[in-house]
């Protein structure tokens, strides 16, 4: 870095001083906080993405988000080259940039930074970084404090995609660095014509009635937004909107896929005369999808068809097909083509038992998409959710190619039309389809939507695939969340000590009990997750976690 790039950084990080005696941590998806807060970590997160992208000589992705949080709430999100999320090997850089207290300690930081990794300020290659935000009032003004920060690294080499689904920003920087097109429009298009590709691949003789409408609670966001403009294109969906955002409703107040998912209750904008119908919530910033119907009449129930059903549904439908290839002497079998499930502690203990008497293989990661996505990449077709939604289908290029090749044979010979052939095209189309760089509401939708249509069933029939557990989730508010360290997946507490054996004896007296603690990493909570054989045992166990919890690490203690 030359004494002008050096003075360039001091001069435009002094106006962007980081706000006293808070700490803003690098956490499960990226920085959030309380808008107000964020203008100087959004700037020193410009400078790390330009940074990545001269690294990487590729184009990275920079969006404004906090997801699900209230509305006065924001974030930053990075995509690294794959789409996906960035790199966990930046993380502490991340932090230090965000914890350094003045421009020439950051700058400090930046030059060690750079010395280590020996990045190039080399111009012939022109660095690139694709911008968007949500709906957020904060995400203009924010996102201009990451182009100064992009500014004084790299002149303004960002373009700005305006707002965006998270999802969709991931996905354009992965059609970038793959040398193709990349519109919010060409996004719409290649999920629209998959999406009929899937349901013209239905088998023969299926009824093929039309699909009955779908009801999409849009959080009042941007999944609402997108849906409002795009949903037309996916023809063979008729969609009821609710909550796009445009009738006064405040994002994710009452409404979107964390509250439904939560509290279990009907969102705002859905009434009684919904009852059974097929429905389901985003979130907001549309990476998330949960199913759900109204249960009854008079009452604020609903029974939720979450991110552990949807897994087990698309988990289903691709043991399917494989099975089809397996049968057919394809040369594609079990052996060959390696089906993993990736959940976290959250999924519930009765998904995780239906997978694995499905005979899938089923592991554990942290909570994160990052943890997921990074194990659902070591297999062949590698499926994860979180049981809050968001999840995808990640597909090896080496299995693509395989199903490519087997596409052309088929093509070239009588087999042409065949079960064999249809499965084979129902797996590529299922792969343009599903987002492969990150967990995307829309392309889940369609998805699920294609496997309903083909199943021929109705959303009450896929709920029935197996009974969940009754579970309850609750936060504590406490002095130091990250006094909580755990580990196995997040299912054990290893500090403070002693905090896991009381957990573990009240977990002892229940029947089927099961029940963990974390640190959130995107709230200043500590989470409590609790199940049981019946709904008042869940919360029974849930409750007294809570107080268990407390008692270690809440206010009360100080
Ligand atoms: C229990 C739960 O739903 N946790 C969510 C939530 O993380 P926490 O670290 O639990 O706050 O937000 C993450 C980002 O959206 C999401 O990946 C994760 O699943
Ligand atoms: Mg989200």
């Amino acid at each position: 870095m030359n004494g002008e790039q050096q003075s360039m950084i001091l001069k435009s990080a002094s106006l962007f001083p980081p706000p006293q005696g808070v700490k803003i941590a690098y956490g499960t998806s990226g920085f959030r906080a309380d808008a107000s807060l964020l203008q100087s970590t959004v700037y020193r997160v410009g400078i790390l993405v330009a940074l990545r992208s001269l690294k990487t000589k590729s184009t990275i992705g920079l969006m404004i988000t906090a997801s699900h949080n209230q509305v006065s709430d924001n974030g930053v999100k990075v995509a690294d080259p794959s789409g996906g999320m960035l790199t966990q090997e930046w993380e502490p850089f991340a932090d230090a940039l965000a914890a350094a207290p003045d421009a020439p300690e950051l700058l400090q930081v930046i030059k060690d930074f750079v010395d280590k990794e020996n990045i190039s300020f080399d111009k012939s290659w022109c660095a690139n970084l694709l911008l968007g935000r949500d709906t957020r009032p904060s995400g203009e003004s924010l996102l201009e404090a990451a182009k100064q920060g992009i500014s004084s690294i790299l002149d303004a080499r960002y373009e700005d995609m305006g707002v965006l689904t998270t999802p969709t920003l991931h996905w354009m920087v992965r059609a970038r660095n793959r040398g193709m097109v990349a519109s919010e429009n060409d996004y719409f298009q290649q999920f629209a014509s998959s999406f009929r590709c899937l349901i013209d691949l239905t088998p023969k003789g299926r009824e093929h009635k039309e699909i009955d409408k779908l009801i999409v609670d849009g959080a009042n966001g941007v999944g609402g937004e997108k849906l409002e403009t795009y949903g037309a294109l996916f023809d063979a969906l008729p969609i009821d909107l609710r909550n796009s955002g445009k009738g006064g409703g405040v994002l994710n107040e009452g409404v979107g896929a964390d509250y439904v998912q939560k509290e279990k209750i009907v969102p705002s904008g859905f009434s009684g005369e919904d009852v059974g119908k097929r429905c389901a919530s985003v979130d907001g910033d549309a990476d998330r999808v949960v199913y759900f119907f109204v249960t009854s009449e008079s009452s604020n129930n609903i029974t939720l068809v979450d991110g552990d059903k949807i897994l087990s549904l698309f988990a289903l439908f691709i043991k399917e097909q494989l099975n089809i290839l397996g049968s057919s002497g394809t040369g594609i079998n079990k052996n060959q083509a390696r089906l993993g499930i990736v959940q976290t502690a959250y999924a519930n203990g009765a998904s995780t038992k239906y997978l694995k008497e499905l005979g899938l293989e089923v592991v554990l990661t942290p909570t994160g998409v990052k943890y997921l996505h990074e194990k659902a990449a070591e297999f062949d077709i590698g499926i994860y959710f979180e049981a809050n939604g968001h999840g995808t289908i990640l597909f090896s290029d080496t299995f693509l190619s395989k199903l490519e090749n087997l596409n052309d044979e088929v093509h070239q010979t009588s087999t042409k039309g065949s079960e064999q052939q249809m499965a084979t095209s129902r797996l590529l189309a299922v792969s343009k389809l599903i987002n492969q760089a990150v967990g995307d509401a829309f392309s889940d939708v369609l998805l699920v939507e294609a496997i309903l249509y083909y199943e021929q069933w109705s959303i009450q029939k896929w709920n029935e695939l197996y009974q969940d557990l009754p579970s309850r989730q609750l936060k504590v508010k406490v002095v130091d969340r990250n006094a909580v360290l755990t580990t196995n997946a997040e299912t054990e507490v290893v500090r403070p000590p002693g905090l896991q054996e009381l957990i573990k004896a009240e977990v002892a007296k229940y029947n089927q009990g099961r029940s963990f603690v974390r640190p959130s990493g995107t709230e200043d909570v500590v989470r409590v997750y609790a199940e049981a054989a019946t709904q008042e045992d869940a919360d029974a166990l849930a409750k007294s976690v809570v107080e268990i919890v407390d008692k270690h690490l809440g206010f009360g203690k100080l």
